[in-house]
């Protein structure tokens, strides 16, 4: 079981990993970029910004995916493993191509290896700015609230295109009825 968990900056991935971690002991927690060594080198430049080319800093991030998928996922394909991120991140952030070509260099990247289950938490307007103004910004986050509600846009349309098998859930629901929403998808 590959299971990931998206959605754009502060749509509440963290809190549900880590209230995942409590319930399921027994899997593998991992995030990208930087769930491997040179992942980690790879997270550190690609979020400190200092690729001047967006085609350069995609690039980055499928070089991480790349590792990630053949350290991580595909290492432990007989276990439950949840990562914080995936290949659908990398699909919609990459917005200065098309749709189709982000998709075909990820699967390049990723050895067609898709999740078997896909939770996006979506946020509203008006709820992303207000997490935006508590948080401080990486150099990502900085590009502004309509470039990230575009890019959730992204990810909804990719997980439809790659007919994946998914659940949308309203991010600004209490953290516990989202929690449960997560457990349901996870046993059906
Ligand atoms: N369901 C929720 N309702 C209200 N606030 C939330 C909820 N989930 C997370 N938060 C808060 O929103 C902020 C971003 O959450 P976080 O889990 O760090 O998001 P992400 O990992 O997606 O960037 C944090 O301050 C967190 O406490
Ligand atoms: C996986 C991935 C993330 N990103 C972006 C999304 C985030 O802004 C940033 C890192 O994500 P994340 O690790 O979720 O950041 P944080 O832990 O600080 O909340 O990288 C891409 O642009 N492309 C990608 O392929």
């Amino acid at each position: 079981m590959y299971v990931v968990i998206e959605g754009i900056d502060t749509a509440g991935k963290s809190t549900q990993l880590e209230i995942l971690a409590k319930k399921y002991k027994e899997a593998i927690f991992t995030k990208e970029p930087g769930g491997t060594q040179i992942g980690i080198k790879l997270r550190q430049m690609a979020l400190e910004g200092e690729a001047k080319s967006k085609l350069a800093e995609m690039f980055l991030f499928l070089a991480d995916r790349a590792e990630h998928i053949y350290e991580v996922i595909l290492a432990n394909k007989d276990k439950m493993v949840i990562s914080d991120r995936s290949m659908i991140s990398g699909i919609a952030y990459a917005k200065n191509l098309s749709l189709q070509t982000v998709i075909d260099l990820n699967l390049i990247a990723t050895n067609n290896t898709l999740p078997t289950h896909v939770i996006l938490l979506k946020l509203s307007k008006e709820e992303l700015q207000n997490r935006l103004s508590k948080k401080e910004h990486d150099s990502i986050e900085a590009r502004g609230i309509d470039y990230l509600l575009e890019i959730q846009n992204r990810m909804e349309e990719t997980i439809k295109k790659l007919n994946l098998n998914y659940r949308f859930i309203d991010a600004s629901l209490s953290i516990e009825d989202i929690s449960k929403d997560i457990e349901d998808f996870l046993n059906e």
